[in-house]
């Protein structure tokens, strides 16, 4: 099946009570260990690239190892996406190089660091939306900026975050706002925020609502029903994995991460997409170190990439039946970009905002 674009998967999950994991790459292995566990688990994927990710790939290799990984797996949907694009024409690269589904993170500048007004968000985000839709590509958005509700501070992660304190405002998505957002940009999908941030160190103990508000997403979900939400900094930092790494000669600190029973809260609340990175970073650092220090005198590649990938494989197998998108690979529509264009600009997808509008179909 050739790739398609986020919509036809987030209203096939919406319609069927579930969520996807958006899984980051920057390698073959990373790409083929996503494809291995949604094949095990007959998942739909979602495969996506920062732009820290296409810079070090290169995105003709990318493009083309996405292009094997659709050939091989034709029974697997995948989105390819743009994760945190930070302007405009960011994402019309990304459209150009045949990603299916961008978001524009207009909660920032196009700095990437510096924290927009509603208005900037607004706007980009709106233009973007008026290019992709006519080639078929679903947007995200983004409303409130991630940042610690521990301690205020946002994040910088290779070139995307915020940097400095942030206020309460800033750090929590307002649901009122969210509606005006959803309805003045057209998006597909909305990346909220509530306490999570990237990376391993998320939080200083296991999270109560206090620092991780969850009730945040349900006050949102209530206001825009039909509108599918998203989860960045989803990783739950599992420590089994930061102990293999600190086993082996790693520096990982005490930290938890976002607990899987929450994210199945925020599906139940209307979360759709859930981004999943650091999990899957953890898992390969923990097999190489292992194998390093099994056999310190191999230097092939092969012996240390190949239970990398198959540790990666595992969290990916482990979240895709967590999230409950296993089994559904075969039964998601297949709607091509073509059509896709031609339904956006009939006003097929127009209003996510209106708690009436009707979001896909329930699988038989
Ligand atoms: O939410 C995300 C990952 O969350 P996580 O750290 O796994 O909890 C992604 O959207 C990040 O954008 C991604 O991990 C950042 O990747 P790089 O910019 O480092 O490539």
């Amino acid at each position: 099946m050739p790739l398609i674009a986020l919509r036809p998967l987030l209203d096939y999950a919406a319609a069927n009570n579930f969520g996807v994991a958006a899984l980051n790459v920057n390698n073959m292995e990373q790409i083929q260990a996503i494809m291995e566990a949604a094949r095990a688990t007959q998942s739909p994927a979602i495969i996506q690239a920062s732009r820290g990710a296409r810079k070090y790939t290169n995105d003709l290799f990318l493009r083309n190892l996405m292009q094997a990984a659709v050939e091989l797996y034709p029974e697997i949907p995948v989105v390819m996406h743009q994760d945190h694009g930070n302007s405009p024409e960011t994402c019309i690269s990304a459209i150009r190089m045949g990603f299916t589904s961008v978001m524009m993170d207009g909660s920032l500048e196009d700095d990437g660091k510096t924290p927009s007004s509603y208005e900037y968000n607004v706007a980009v985000t709106r233009e973007v939306v008026n290019v992709a839709h006519r080639f078929g590509v679903s947007v995200e958005g983004e409303l409130g900026v991630l940042g610690s509700l521990e301690h205020g501070m946002g994040e910088k992660e290779d070139g995307h975050g915020a940097e400095g304190k942030l206020t309460l405002d800033q750090l929590l998505t307002d649901p009122d706002q969210a509606v005006d957002f959803v309805n003045r940009t057209g998006i597909d999908a909305l990346a909220v925020a509530m306490g999570t941030s990237h990376g391993a160190y998320k939080f200083s103990r296991k999270p109560s609502g206090d620092v991780l508000a969850m009730s945040r997403i349900e006050e949102i979900h209530k206001k825009i029903p039909n509108c599918h939400l998203v989860m960045h900094g989803s990783s739950s930092v599992p420590k089994e994995l930061c102990d293999i790494i600190n086993a082996n000669g790693g520096r990982i600190k005490e930290t938890y991460g976002v607990p899987v029973e929450e994210i199945q809260r925020g599906i139940r609340a209307g979360v759709r997409k859930i981004n999943v990175d650091t999990d899957n970073r953890l898992a390969i650092t923990g097999a190489i170190r292992k194998a390093f220090t099994a056999k310190p005198e191999e230097f092939d590649p092969r012996y240390y990439l190949t239970p990398a990938r198959a540790a990666m494989q595992a969290v990916c197998e482990e979240r895709m039946k967590q999230f409950g998108q296993a089994g559904h690979a075969k039964k998601v529509p297949h709607v091509t970009l073509e059509q896709m264009a031609r339904d956006y600009a009939a006003g097929k997808y127009g209003d996510n905002a209106r708690p009436d509008t009707v979001v896909g179909k329930k699988a038989k």
